[in-house]
């Protein structure tokens, strides 16, 4: 019998004007985009902080402090994979990552498969699931202030994962 860890990741980051927006590695058309050291990409830090929660391993900001210049303006789906690099050397598979991301604005639907599909790529394996909320316009998301993510995971070791092909 294989071993289960679940981990969970959340993260935010100010809306702002003179930055593109990124989600899961999709540049977004919008009037503003996310700040931050990075790429800003909220989604993918979510998932970041997920994964490495499940194996134990820190966080993002520990891996990758944003006082390092190598990092300025990195797009966030290289930490990924990182991330599943680092997992991978300890013996870990990703089962799946489950996101909310919550957001008042612009709408995400139309960008959630792309989404998927760039998260998937840059993790390898595992199932991803997006889902977008509104906070209808309650607080500083609701008021266009910022976007945030959650993440879920669920990591494996020494599992036989056969059974599991379809959905990985
Ligand atoms: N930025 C967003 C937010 C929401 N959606 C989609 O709209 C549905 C309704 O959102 P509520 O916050 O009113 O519950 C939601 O289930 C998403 O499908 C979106 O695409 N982009
Ligand atoms: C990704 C890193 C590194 O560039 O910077 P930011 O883009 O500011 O993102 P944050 O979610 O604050 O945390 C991790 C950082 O160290």
């Amino acid at each position: 019998m294989g071993e289960l860890r679940v981990g969970h990741g959340y993260d935010v980051h100010p809306l702002v004007e003179g930055r593109p927006l990124v989600l899961a590695g999709v540049a977004i058309p919008f009037e503003k985009g996310l700040a931050g050291h990075s790429d800003a990409d909220v989604i993918t830090h979510a998932v970041c902080d997920a994964l490495l929660g499940a194996a134990g391993l820190k966080d993002i900001g520990q891996l990758f402090p944003d006082s390092d210049p190598r990092f300025r303006g990195i797009e966030s789906l290289k930490l990924l994979k990182e991330v599943v690099d680092l997992l991978s050397e300890r013996g870990w598979r990703v089962i799946n990552v489950d996101v909310t991301v919550v957001c008042q604005s612009p709408k995400l639907a139309p960008y959630r498969e792309e989404m998927i599909r760039r998260l998937r790529e840059a993790m390898g394996e595992g199932a991803v699931n997006i889902k977008a909320t509104t906070t209808e316009h309650l607080g500083f998301i609701g008021r266009g202030e910022a976007i945030a993510a959650h993440a879920v995971s669920l990591i494996t070791k020494g599992q036989d994962l056969t059974g599991c092909r379809d959905r990985l």
